[in-house]
């Protein structure tokens, strides 16, 4: 039997599979192979108003079912992706292209996601606050802020979904979805899920399609309250801008330029071992991965030789292949970005000391060999832009002001690593950090139970643990007078 069908009706709007209104519809296609995979509908404004009204209708009586109710849903959503991860992983690789070990790891995590606001929403207090006047009671209630509109990027194409829709279900919101062109598949098996799941009507609605016009119809409509976006900085900007016309909330994960620190007295193995998880994983496309990485210069040659010595088992190759550690970039623009940023390197002194070309093992996907280059400038654009693919440049610096005041050095401010083994200084430095999220001898926190989310021009809003299902919810405050 096919993974899936060679054309997908994917609009799913009040409960019902359809077409685009014009019968148009865009290619999937397998960034290992250039193969198409599948024919998905291109829907447009009309087809996201139709979304965005079966979600106003569906909003009254999903809001007010009981969160124990609505949880069971979850819940059950949650078992489903368990019963389905074999075929799910092998969907997500064919269409984004990551190793399938590592598409099964995404797969979880998007169930835990589910799993956590199942609970989560059972548990969305309100307040009762004493009153500084005696004939007075003071009450805040929590509730759910109404339609959301959903915009998800291809590089976690699964648990980007969930870490959204899972919250804002809970919270008793909602949602029109619309997923990246390059992953509609595993978004398309998702809300087959929760309709399984028995997700009444017009709760989700997925509209695949032209997003300048679907994106349009959801800042037009004055039902849609909130939109939450995980992307690029310069598409988070037009929504937060555009979102001002009618005061919508935003929840925005943009991207990242995580800086590594790799101070003296830290584990060298361990560090380099996970500098190079953090920056390869996903073949560098993933907003927290490492983007540039700073040595103390007594530690430099070491360090070198430990990266050197990992880097060179790692395996190119289509993400299918179980022994693949490195698949494919996401399309052909994303390989020119890399590349680009190599060269421009290269021509302001870098050194390249590992790979430094486009990968060809016989396929014709878009490949580009784990690359590592030194002596890098911060004139650099590999040192200020996101390259999100697998270039890895090293640095050095001399003391910790100057680390801190180089990691910093940034509009940036989502994710940052320290590696030592001295509590006090992981300590200290962490706290003079500009991100929102830091690790210490850890390069993977993302988690279903804990805040993500980037400070400065790296987002607004948390997903994920209790405060994410937070931005789903409006706190109405209640005054009320006791004049007998
Ligand atoms: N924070 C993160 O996790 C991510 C960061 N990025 C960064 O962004 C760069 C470019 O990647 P790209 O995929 O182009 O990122 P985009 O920000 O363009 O795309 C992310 C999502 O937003 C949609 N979108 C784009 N323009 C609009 C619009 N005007 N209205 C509504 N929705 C819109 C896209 O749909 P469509 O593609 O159809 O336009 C997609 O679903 C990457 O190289 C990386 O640096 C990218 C993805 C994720
Ligand atoms: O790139 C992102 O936006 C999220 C990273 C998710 C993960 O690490 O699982």
């Amino acid at each position: 039997m096919a993974l899936v069908e060679t054309k997908i009706s994917s609009l799913f709007i009040n409960g019902e599979w359809a077409e685009a209104d014009s019968g148009q519809t865009e290619s999937v296609l397998n960034p290992a192979n250039l193969e198409t995979i599948s024919e998905v509908a291109y829907g447009g404004e009309s087809e996201a108003n139709r979304a965005i009204q079966a979600a106003k209708e569906a909003f009254p009586e999903w809001s007010e079912m009981s969160p124990r109710k609505r949880s069971r849903i979850l819940y059950k959503a949650h078992q489903l992706i368990y019963d389905n991860i074999d075929r799910l992983a092998e969907i997500l690789t064919t269409e984004q292209g990551k190793p399938l070990k590592e598409a099964r790891g995404e797969i979880k995590s998007a169930a835990s996601f589910l799993l956590w606001y199942a609970e989560e929403a059972n548990r969305v207090y309100g307040e009762w606050i004493p009153s500084s006047q005696n004939q007075k009671r003071i009450l805040v209630v929590p509730q759910p802020v109404g339609v959301v509109g959903a915009i998800t990027p291809w590089n976690f194409p699964s648990s980007m979904i969930t870490r959204k829709i899972g919250p804002a279900l809970a919270a008793g919101c909602t949602v029109v979805l619309k997923p990246a062109p390059e992953t509609p598949l595993s978004a398309i098996e998702l809300v087959k899920l929760f309709e399984e799941a028995g997700l009444p009507k017009g709760v989700l609605n997925l509209v695949t399609g032209d997003a300048e016009a679907i994106g349009q119809a959801m800042l037009k409509s004055k039902d849609v309250r909130l939109i939450t976006f995980t992307g690029s900085t310069e598409v988070g900007k037009y929504l937060m801008r555009e979102s001002a016309e009618h005061v919508k909330k935003v929840s925005l994960e943009l991207g990242g330029h995580a800086p590594i620190i790799v101070f003296e007295d830290a584990e060298l193995d361990v560090a380099a071992k996970l500098t190079l998880a953090s920056k390869y994983r996903n073949a560098g496309q993933t907003c927290i991965c490492a983007n540039r990485v700073y040595v103390h210069e007594s530690v430099q040659e070491k360090f070198s030789q430990k990266l050197m010595e990992h880097v060179e088992a790692l395996s190119v190759g289509d993400g299918l292949d179980p022994s693949t550690d490195v698949g494919p970039l996401i399309n052909k623009q994303a390989l020119q970005k890399v590349d680009d940023h190599l060269n421009d390197a290269i021509t302001r002194g870098a050194e390249v000391i590992h790979g430094g070309s486009k990968w060809d093992g016989g396929m014709k996907g878009y490949f580009y060999t784990p690359t590592v280059v030194k002596n890098v400038t911060n004139d650099m654009a590999v040192m200020n832009e996101e390259t999100f693919g697998p270039l890895l440049p090293l640095q050095t610096f001399a003391d910790e002001e100057e680390a801190i005041a180089e990691a910093n050095n940034t509009d940036y401010g989502l994710a940052a690593y320290i590696f030592s083994e001295n509590l006090d200084r992981s300590l200290r430095v962490m706290e003079k950090l500009e991100y929102g999220i830091v690790g210490v001898n850890d390069v993977f926190p993302a988690t279903a139970e804990a805040p993500f989310g980037g400070i400065k021009q790296s987002g607004v809003g948390k997903e994920g643990g209790h405060h994410g299902i937070h931005e789903f919810v409006e706190q109405k405050y209640v005054s009320i007078g006791m004049n007998k």
